[in-house]
């Protein structure tokens, strides 16, 4: 059925842009200024009307070069760039395709957003995990031109007034970070901007979010690590710290209120603090915590279907976590959630506890000294139901050999920890078809690689990590297939959805019916090819509008949605569900070049 679908409202859109004709935009700017202004130019597109209308004739070359055409430029330069690129190092090739669309950002977003969207199975590893890492390690170096806004400890204070500099007059979406824990790299301070900029590129790629009302953020609170273009001083701690994010969400929601602010890569202990603080205050979401965990719980339904097995088989399936982190602890409580849900449709299953988590200090028992609280739930203790010879602490090799598990999640940021003995163990797994989710970025810190988990564990399994690996040939005419495992399939849904509605805050309701939508999505025979998460062009931004629209419609039931623009909460309660999609879509924005208009 999804299929189809997806194939018929590809077409449909592919018909709906292509007669598009938006705007025309009003612009309070002329001549050179547009020029420099990329929300606006269109580097030679512009036509002779448009140069006469906005004092342009003489600054640009007199003939005027299509859309079509400039695009066909573009990719042509980047192929050529990949050709003569070929036996240079990787991280030499990822930073300098990163360069050109960088480049290209920064001069004429119209192009750059219709190559993004048109290309992004190519260019998401480029503007988003795991190039973005290596951007982000390397930001002072490649810094040109500012992009989003910084405020730092410095600016305590002054944030409400500092809000203002931001040029546009609407914001619809803020992706925040104080880049203390930045993908598996660590603290890398006010360089953790790349993270923002490279989820809001999503935004606007999946969710159709408008470009000129997105907005990346930096916290600088100092960092433990010296980089230059940040505050030289310790991390703020405690009040001090929390008092700087306060500022911050009451300036933003006050110039904007409603705007949806996603937290993303903040150390452990400042996501669940955060996301306690703001989540019935303020429209927000922590997508580390709570997107990842929508897309693990796909995943591990997937799984569950890909052994052939109905969906209330999750409640028998033994699901290893290793990584006890803000991404590890947010997946299984959302799991456990998802298994109380349908413990009380089965009435003849007891509820016992089918997770082990691991963390530095290996397997998690109530015997741990100083367990963390955020753990004790899924802390293995001892007597029925645990697994003989299990002990606090146990390794990682230990808990797979003796519990053989259905599924081991890794959420570490520690590579190659899922080694070759681990992975043989897997062999032993309980499941016709172990599932394999190695999920820490970027690249170099997945627990994994994907033709090490199919040569090692088997070529049954169902393998997903969490940044790009290539399929994975057997040379017998077999592939394996590889999965991404990423919040990237859900946060867009996530914003998208609570801002289409209104939402006054995001709900666990809303949540949910994001990462149930995403776990119907995959039709029978994607999971029989081991397909649980799809990505080429145009299904990223299918997925997203249905993840959406469920967003919606639980924003509705649950009461929270006030409405958006000319659509009041009424109105969106009276939509079906195909009219709630076709609201999504139809507020989705698309890239081409509108008619400009100069106003004083
Ligand atoms: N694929 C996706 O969509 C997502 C992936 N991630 C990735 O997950 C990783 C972890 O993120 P967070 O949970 O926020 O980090 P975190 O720093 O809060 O947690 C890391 C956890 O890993 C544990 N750990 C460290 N070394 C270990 C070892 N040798 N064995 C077992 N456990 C070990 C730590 O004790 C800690 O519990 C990062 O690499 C991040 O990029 C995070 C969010 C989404
Ligand atoms: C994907 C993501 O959000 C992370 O690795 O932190
Ligand atoms: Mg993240």
């Amino acid at each position: 059925m999804w299929g189809l679908a997806r194939v018929a409202w590809n077409l449909r859109q592919a018909r709906r842009f292509s007669s598009v004709i938006s705007g025309p935009y009003i612009v309070q700017k002329r001549g050179t200024d547009i020029l420099h202004d990329p929300w606006f130019n269109k580097d030679t597109a512009f036509p002779l009307t448009e140069r006469d209308r906005l004092g342009l004739r003489g600054l640009l070359p007199p003939r005027v070069i299509s859309f079509e055409r400039q695009y066909d430029r573009f990719m042509d330069s980047y192929r050529s760039l990949e050709n003569n690129t070929r036996n240079e190092h990787p991280n030499v090739v990822s930073l300098a395709k990163w360069r050109i669309l960088n480049r290209l950002h920064d001069r004429n977003e119209t192009l750059y957003y219709r190559v993004l969207i048109d290309n992004i199975k190519d260019f998401a590893p480029v503007i988003y995990t795991p190039t973005v890492g290596l951007v982000c390690q390397n930001y002072g170096g490649l810094f040109r031109r500012p992009r989003g806004m910084y405020f730092s400890a410095k600016d305590k204070g002054e944030m409400k007034s500092m809000i203002y500099n931001w040029p546009s007059k609407q914001v619809d979406l803020i992706v925040l970070t104080d880049g203390s824990r930045i993908l598996g790299l660590g603290d890398l301070g006010v360089q953790g901007i790349g993270i923002p900029i490279g989820k809001l590129d999503m935004y606007v790629a999946a969710a159709g979010i408008n470009p000129q009302r997105i907005l990346p953020v930096m916290l600088d609170v100092g960092t433990t690590t010296q980089n230059y273009l940040g505050l030289r001083q310790p991390r703020l701690e405690g009040d001090e710290y929390l008092s700087i994010v306060d500022e911050f969400m009451e300036a933003a929601f006050s110039r904007w209120p409603k705007a949806v602010v996603q937290f993303e890569d903040f150390q452990m202990k400042w996501a669940f603090e955060t996301l306690q603080r703001y989540r019935k205050r303020f429209c927000m979401f922590n997508d580390d915590v709570q997107g990842t965990a929508g897309v693990a719980l796909a995943g591990l339904l997937g799984a569950v279907r890909a052994q052939g097995r109905p969906l209330d088989d999750f409640l028998h399936q033994k699901i290893v976590v290793v990584g006890a982190g803000s991404a590890g602890l947010g997946v299984l409580s959302t799991a456990k959630h998802a298994v109380l849900r349908m413990l009380r449709n089965c009435k003849n299953v007891t509820a016992h506890n089918q997770f082990w988590l691991l963390d530095k200090n290996g397997l998690v028992t109530k015997d741990r000294a100083d367990l963390d609280p955020a753990a004790a739930p899924f802390a293995r203790g001892s007597g029925p139901g645990e697994v003989e010879g299990l002990s606090e602490g146990a390794s990682l090799l230990e808990v797979v050999k003796k519990v053989k598990p259905h599924v081991l999640l890794g959420l570490s940021g520690v590579g190659g920890i899922f080694d070759e003995q681990v992975l043989k163990a897997m062999r032993e797994s309980d499941s016709p078809r172990p599932a394999i989710f190695a999920m820490s970025n970027p690249t170099m810190n997945a627990e994994c690689t994907a033709a090490d988990a199919f040569k090692y564990a088997g070529e049954n399994i169902v393998f997903a990590s969490g940044s790009p690996f290539d399929d994975v040939e057997f040379g017998n005419g077999q592939v394996g297939h590889v999965n991404q495992a990423n919040n990237m399939y859900l946060f867009p849904g996530i914003g998208l959805g609570a801002l289409l509605s209104g939402a006054r805050i995001i709900s666990d309701g809303m949540l949910q019916a994001a990462a149930g939508c995403l776990a119907s999505y995959i039709t029978d025979d994607e999971i029989e090819r081991g397909i649980i998460f799809p990505l080429s062009p145009g299904v990223i931004r299918h997925i997203t509008t249905h993840v959406g629209a469920a967003v919606v419609q639980a924003a509705v039931a649950e009461e929270l949605a006030e409405g958006h623009g000319d659509m009041s909460s009424k109105e969106l309660a009276d939509l079906s569900k195909e009219e709630t999609v076709d609201y999504v879509a139809k507020n989705m924005w698309y890239p081409v070049y509108s008619p400009l208009v100069h106003e004083k």
